[in-house]
This record gives C-alpha cells, sequence and structure tokens, in this order.
C-alpha cells in the first residue's frame, strides 16, 4: 500500500474506533488494551496472528489495522455464528476485511488443526481452556513471538491456574500490562 492509501485506511479506522468506543458490549476488550496489541504488532513487526475469541471483533480490529501496518494476516476463531457475523460486518465497516481471515467453530478443535507458524497470539476465549491453549501453540510460536491472554487481573475460572503454569514455562518471560483494569498476560519466547 502506498502512503495515500495507508493514511485514508487510518483516518476510516480511526473514526470507526472512536465512534463505536463506548458501544462495545459482548465481551469486548477495552479501548486500551486494544491499544496495547496493537502496539506490541506493529513495535516488533508481527506478521502472522492468531486470535483465540472473536466475538464481535473490536480486538480484532485493533490487531488487523496493526497488521496492515506490517503486512501480516491474522486467523480469529469464534464458535458464536451471530457474533462472528457482527465481526465481519465490523471489520468490513473498518475497511480492514482483507487482513482477517475468520473461523467459525470450537477453538479446542480448530487450534490443534493450524500450522502456523505465528508470532502472535491473542488467547480471549474459554479461560479454563488457556493452559491447553498454550501447550497446543507452544511448538508453533516463533521464537521471538508473543502469546498474550486477557483478563489475567481478573478472577476468573481458570486464570490462577493459567498464571501460575505460563510463569513456570523456561522458555518464555511473561509480564502483565495493566494499561486496564482487565489485564494482559504478554509472554516472550525467548
Ligand atoms: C471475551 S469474548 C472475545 C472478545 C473479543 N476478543 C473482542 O475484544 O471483541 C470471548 C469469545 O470467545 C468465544 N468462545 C468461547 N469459547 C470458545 C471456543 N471454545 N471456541 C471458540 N470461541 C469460543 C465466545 O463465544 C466469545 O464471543
Amino acid at each position: 500500500q502506498d502512503m495515500n492509501d495507508q493514511s485514508e485506511l487510518d483516518k476510516r479506522v480511526q473514526k470507526f474506533l472512536e465512534e463505536h468506543r463506548q458501544e462495545w458490549n459482548d465481551l469486548n476488550v477495552p479501548f486500551e488494551d486494544g491499544q496495547v496489541l496493537y502496539d506490541l504488532i506493529v513495535d516488533n513487526n508481527y506478521q502472522s496472528a492468531l486470535e483465540i475469541g472473536t466475538s464481535t471483533g473490536h480486538s480484532t480490529i485493533w490487531i488487523a489495522w496493526a497488521l496492515s501496518k506490517t503486512g501480516g494476516k491474522l486467523i480469529t476463531i469464534e464458535i458464536d455464528k451471530e457474533r462472528q457475523k457482527q465481526a465481519i460486518e465490523n471489520l468490513e465497516a473498518a475497511g480492514l476485511s482483507d487482513f482477517v481471515d475468520f473461523r467459525l467453530g470450537n477453538a479446542h478443535q480448530l487450534v490443534k488443526e493450524l500450522e502456523g507458524p505465528f508470532d502472535f497470539v491473542f488467547s480471549d476465549a474459554d479461560k479454563d481452556w488457556y493452559v491447553q491453549y498454550f501447550k497446543d501453540i507452544d511448538p508453533k510460536l516463533e521464537e521471538g513471538g508473543r502469546f498474550t491472554a486477557h483478563n489475567v487481573l481478573q478472577n476468573m475460572n481458570g486464570i490462577q491456574e493459567y498464571m501460575d503454569f505460563v510463569k513456570k514455562q523456561q522458555g518464555y518471560e511473561t509480564i502483565v500490562d495493566k494499561s486496564s483494569s482487565s489485564g494482559i498476560a504478554i509472554s516472550l519466547k525467548k
């Protein structure tokens, strides 16, 4: 994309994000957390991303927008057909559809079937499966890549188990971003 196309796209995405800022109510990430995901991808030039839990696509927009800068692509998985439909419409409205491959189904199976490799993963579906998602993706995550997981500051079923597990991983360095009260665990593969 040339510079003009890119700035047109930026304007369109920014307008969409501002207009919808207060309207996300399908378990979507807060705006601040979207910004964190965007920065991680752009700053590290990540190009092969996976999202588990699309819902209606708020984080998907931030990730896809970042990938529009790096020349990357996102696979995003959702089990709920209606939410996925709304996400597809939202990405279309934001002008970011070209960067996203939407998959409908149970991520428990789909994640195992994905080939990879990935350099950026955002885990935001069923929290009590976070450990298993990590185990399934680990061999498909590149060195220097990051596995991120949402809601780690919240007292949800599976979160404590996930944090205990991920902090023990020898090949990873994990920090928790506290930009919002949800919290994002960010694990760098060394
Ligand atoms: C917290 S929401 C995702 C929010 C989204 N990342 C955003 O910011 O807009 C979690 C989503 O994961 C989906 N989900 C839960 N379990 C799943 C599974 N086993 N496979 C695929 N999707 C699942 C839910 O239907 C829900 O829409």
